[in-house]
């Protein structure tokens, strides 16, 4: 067991989807996993293990933002040992061609956070996608004809800016594909520890157009991106 993980060593598997919202956690686990167990519900932040394709995979919920994900990430990486770590998220679209329920691979992260201020001072360390893991989920959603922009994305600290604030702007002119709140933690805390991790999103609402979808829709219909990630690592395990 650790502080917010409430799983016995062994109960986790090597590869970890990690949802935002608990409850998509829940609803991938029971939806797309054979014998999903659950093996945490410590502050409702589900984790799940079962297979898919007869690999072992378990979904755990990270809550929003760095600080929560980088919690749950430091306890799977130091107390359960695992290898593999995808973020399946939703996010917000930056560009005009960044279209709603398109998915973005994020090669790497912009971020306004401090966390990696604090790790390396005067420096600013680049949070990376893992290539291989990258490359092969690329080269299996274009084989199923999805919507896919590999790029560069933005781990943003505060969902709700000041209304004055144009900074936005900026990471728009500079290329930057969507905005979310967790991916340059997860490849920061990845590269310290040695594992691989892809940051995967489904845009769910647009900066551009400003449309968006729903909580339900949030939780239960991003399929293409959980399908893709399943198929894609558990391809690689039976390879
Ligand atoms: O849908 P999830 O995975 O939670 O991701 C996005 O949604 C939340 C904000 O609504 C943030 O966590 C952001 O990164
Ligand atoms: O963090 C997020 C997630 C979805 N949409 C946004 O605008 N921001």
């Amino acid at each position: 067991m650790s502080t917010h993980i409430n799983a016995k060593l062994g109960d986790i598997a090597d590869i970890v989807l990690l949802p935002g919202d608990p409850m998509r956690a829940k609803y991938i686990a029971e939806t797309f996993l054979e014998k999903p167990q659950c093996y945490n519900t410590v502050r409702g932040m589900f984790g799940y293990t079962g297979t898919y394709n007869g690999v072992r995979i378990s979904v755990q919920g990270t809550g929003m933002g760095m600080p929560s994900l980088s919690i749950y990430v430091n306890e799977l990486l130091r107390f359960y040992d695992v290898k593999t770590l995808i973020r399946v998220g939703s996010c917000g679209a930056m560009q005009p061609e960044v279209k709603i329920r398109d998915i973005i691979l994020a090669q790497a992260a912009c971020t306004t956070s401090n966390m990696n201020n604090r790790r390396f001072p005067n420096t600013s360390f680049a949070p990376i996608a893992t290539f291989d893991l990258l490359y092969r989920t690329y080269q299996e959603g274009t084989a199923k004809g999805y919507p896919i922009h590999v790029g560069n994305i933005l781990s943003e600290d505060s969902f709700y800016d000041d209304a004055n604030s144009n900074r936005n702007q900026q990471f728009i002119d500079y290329g930057i594909l969507a905005v979310e709140m967790e991916a340059a933690e997860l490849y920061t805390l990845a590269a310290k520890y040695h594992a691989d991790a892809l940051c995967v999103l489904t845009v769910s609402d647009s900066l551009v157009t400003s449309e968006e979808t729903s909580a339900e829709e949030r939780e239960k219909t991003f399929n293409e991106m959980i399908t893709l990630v399943l198929d894609t690592v558990s391809a690689s395990e039976i390879a």
